[in-house]
């Protein structure tokens, strides 16, 4: 493809600035990353958070690299590109190169059930007999694919790739996750969406947005930036980030869809708990809609407007994604019902590994839950350490055993992260061996109890140091499962 049509309308400027000739290099592929540069290929060097883009310029030409983009001048024999935002140049030119993508795609943010919507989104569209996909932290899912990612938000050359390919295997939709990094740094860029969501707001990524306004303002990139003028923008309203999010969909011109209690498109009237279901009662306009969800927990129910609301906005009938909550499968490590005890108690592994994740988590499980709630959770190492007391606060305030081990400690000591829990948590039993801590909750269930594993999900590894062992909670659950059943 010729540069100046990789660059496209928003570039055209900083193209013609060098000249006919470099507009008419003809481009072979595009990365970020100067190891992956073959001949002909274009090179955008980003200032990243542990490296800059710019040291790698002449490694890139010397690996053939017809052009370069940078956010200043570097002495290359290659033409250099000048861009204000190298990282949205990459994305809209990934966006030209790789040129489609499955005709109806949404993307929903927030700190919370990004996961669980774009799942549900998926699985409604799928009812309503579109060929439909997902994209996000438990990977690709589609009709032919079942692929594990690494990030939530791919990057934009990988994330491109991807949504050409989906459409191409016949996805005519998709719901992709947005994360507040993957929105900064404008890995969406060049997507074309119908609609998008707002989930909540909670604490997480404080090491990476120095504010909560910020971390806020990073995920309103989605609705002020990216989602175009007029589109529904879907938002639930019992969360007390929702007004923000209100104001910032309004003032950009969207078609702003509330859905909740407090929603006016989709409004919860009534909602009653079951052993690992709930009755909802839903209307939408004139319409009333008894919705029998079979998942726990009231966040689910809320995840599930939002996914209603979203398919509702591009053409499924409501009835028919009322229809479509009735069987439901919960995402994988969402409050996962992995078995049961001998004597009945309830055995779930949850995803939950921020403070309003893991306070929604066990407030979810508690009404359903005649004897104890037992939980089993750590934090990670190089991440956010302020949330680790309060973590040890919520677990100690919500449940009634509450066993502290280790997550991903990375290169942090892990029993200096288990006492900075600890400090919070009288009621803890530290247990850092994840696999010995599992064991020894499932050794305590009695009848009626609720078991949760919380922070790892669906992930299938535990980063010690630098390297990654196989763990699976689902596994070590199940297995102590099994051998106390004998
Ligand atoms: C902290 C963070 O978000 N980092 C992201 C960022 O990397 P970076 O710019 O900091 O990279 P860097 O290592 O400083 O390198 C700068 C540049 O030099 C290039 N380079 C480097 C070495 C070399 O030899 N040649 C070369 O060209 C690199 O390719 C890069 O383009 O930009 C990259 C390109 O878009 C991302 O892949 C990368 O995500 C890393 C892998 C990551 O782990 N991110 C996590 C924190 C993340 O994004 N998580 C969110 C959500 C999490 C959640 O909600 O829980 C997600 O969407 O997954």
């Amino acid at each position: 493809m010729l540069l100046r049509e990789l660059a496209g309308a928003e570039f055209q400027d900083q193209i013609d600035k060098l000249g006919a000739e470099v507009g008419a290099i003809d481009i072979s592929g595009l990365s970020a990353d100067s190891r992956k540069i073959e001949k002909g290929m274009l090179f955008v060097a980003l200032a990243g958070t542990k490296a800059d883009g710019a040291a790698y310029v002449a490694d890139a030409v010397a690996r053939g690299a017809a052009a370069v983009v940078a956010s200043h001048a570097v002495e290359v024999s290659a033409p250099v590109i000048v861009v204000g935002n190298p990282r949205r140049f990459l994305a809209l030119a990934a966006a030209n190169f790789f040129g489609r993508q499955p005709e109806t795609m949404v993307a929903v943010t927030g700190t919370a059930g990004k996961t669980s919507v774009a799942s549900f989104t998926r699985q409604i569209w799928a009812g309503a007999g579109y060929a439909a996909a997902q994209i996000g932290t438990t990977g690709v899912i589609s009709p032919t694919r079942n692929d594990y990612g690494s990030l939530t938000t791919p990057d934009p050359v990988g994330l491109h790739r991807l949504l050409a390919e989906l459409a191409d295997e016949g996805v005519t939709h998709a719901a992709m996750e947005a994360s507040s990094h993957g929105l900064d740094q404008s890995r969406l860029d060049g997507v074309k969406l119908a609609a998008a969501a707002f989930t909540n707001l909670g604490r997480d990524h404080m090491d990476y947005h120095p504010t909560v306004e910020a971390y806020m303002a990073a995920k309103m990139r989605l609705f002020d930036t990216l989602l175009p003028k007029g589109a529904p923008a879907v938002i639930f309203a019992d969360d007390p980030w929702s007004a923000e999010a209100v104001r910032v969909a309004t003032e950009a011109g969207h078609k702003v869809l509330t859905v909740g209690r407090n929603g006016a498109f989709l409004t919860l009237k009534r909602v009653e708990h079951f052993r690992h279901k709930q009755v909802a009662e839903v209307h939408f306009g004139d319409e009333i809609f008894e919705v029998h969800i079979p998942l726990a927990g009231d966040f689910q129910v809320a995840n599930a407007l939002v996914a209603a609301g979203l398919t509702i906005a591009t053409g499924v009938p409501a009835a028919a994604a009322m229809k479509a909550l009735e069987t439901l499968q919960g995402a994988s490590g969402r409050l996962e019902l992995v078995g049961q005890s001998k004597a009945g108690a309830l055995a779930y592994v949850d995803y939950a590994h921020k403070p309003d994740a893991l306070e929604n988590v066990l407030t979810s499980v508690r009404p359903f839950t005649t004897g104890r709630v037992i939980v089993v959770f750590g934090c990670g190492g190089d991440r956010d350490k302020g949330k680790r007391p309060i973590m040890g606060e919520i677990a100690c305030r919500l449940a009634d055993i509450v066993i502290v081990t280790d997550d991903n400690p990375r290169s942090e000591v892990p029993a200096v992260i288990r006492s900075e829990i600890m400090a919070a948590a009288p009621k803890g039993i530290e247990i850092g061996d994840r696999a010995q801590a599992i064991r020894a909750a499932v050794a305590m269930l009695s009848s009626g109890d609720t078991l949760i594993v919380a922070g790892k999900g669906h992930e299938e590894g535990q980063t010690v140091g630098s390297v990654t062992l196989p763990f699976s909670d689902h596994t070590e659950l199940r297995k102590a499962l099994e051998e106390f059943e004998h």
